[in-house]
């Protein structure tokens, strides 16, 4: 990758997790904003500058894949990232996990309700976080099936839970749900499966 340094090599000085966290939700609360927002041309002429501009520093401090933040920080929301809706890791064991999540203005699709490609999306990053659990071999998703059982509302806290289903060889099943109080929103069943040493 061009441009990518080892975090090492700029001699170790990388933001703290609360630093992070608070970074990633300042990100959230911006594409929140944006996906409401009707701006003027001088405003939104404003704002892509700035993002050019800081496109252009982030740019400039880009590492390699082992050594980012983004997504790869266990103990912070969301593991660090912006790219799913929000969620907050509860308890969790190698059997699975609970926690909550919000769906925020970003992730609208039609009259209220979350756009139905977000939800898929939180099922296969909780499946992910838990089907690679610590001192298991990386395991990719097979297949990953939704069932929509209620709309998903914007801006309140859900309920979600994952566990492992069953195992078989490199085959590995997990369920999920996500409820808005007593209501099932969505259940969702997948199949991760373990990568053979030297496959991508
Ligand atoms: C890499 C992860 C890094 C860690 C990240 C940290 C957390 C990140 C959080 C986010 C992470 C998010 C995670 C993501 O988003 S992962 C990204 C999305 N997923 C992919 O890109 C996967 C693309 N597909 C593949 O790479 C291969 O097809 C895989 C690896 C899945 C299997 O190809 P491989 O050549 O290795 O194996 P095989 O074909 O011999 O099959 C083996 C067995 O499996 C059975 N089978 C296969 N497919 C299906 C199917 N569709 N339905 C039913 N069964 C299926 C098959 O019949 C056989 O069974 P059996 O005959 O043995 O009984």
């Amino acid at each position: 990758m061009s441009g990518a340094l080892a975090a090492d090599d700029r001699g170790g000085i990388v933001v703290d997790d609360l630093a992070y966290e608070a970074l990633v939700g300042a990100t959230r609360n911006f594409l929140d904003a944006l996906a409401v927002a009707v701006p003027d041309g001088p405003t939104a002429d404003r704002l892509t500058a700035d993002l050019a501009g800081w496109a252009g520093v982030l740019g400039g401090l880009a590492a390699e894949e082992r050594d980012r933040l983004f997504g790869r920080r266990a103990g912070i929301a969301s593991y660090g990232q912006a790219m799913t809706p929000a969620y907050r890791v509860l308890e969790r064991d190698d059997a699975g996990l609970r926690g909550v999540a919000r769906f925020g203005r970003y992730f609208h699709g039609g009259k209220g309700a979350a756009h139905g490609g977000a939800v898929p999306l939180l099922f296969d990053e909780l499946f992910g976080r838990v089907i690679n659990g610590e001192g298991r071999p990386p395991a990719r998703t097979a297949y990953l099936h939704v069932d929509f059982r209620a709309v998903v509302r914007l801006d309140r806290d859900l309920g979600l839970r994952v566990w492992r289903e069953r195992e078989e060889g490199r085959k590995q099943y997990v369920r999920g749900e996500i409820r808005d109080g007593d209501v099932v929103c969505a259940e969702a069943e997948a199949l991760f499966v373990a990568l053979r040493p030297g496959q991508p």
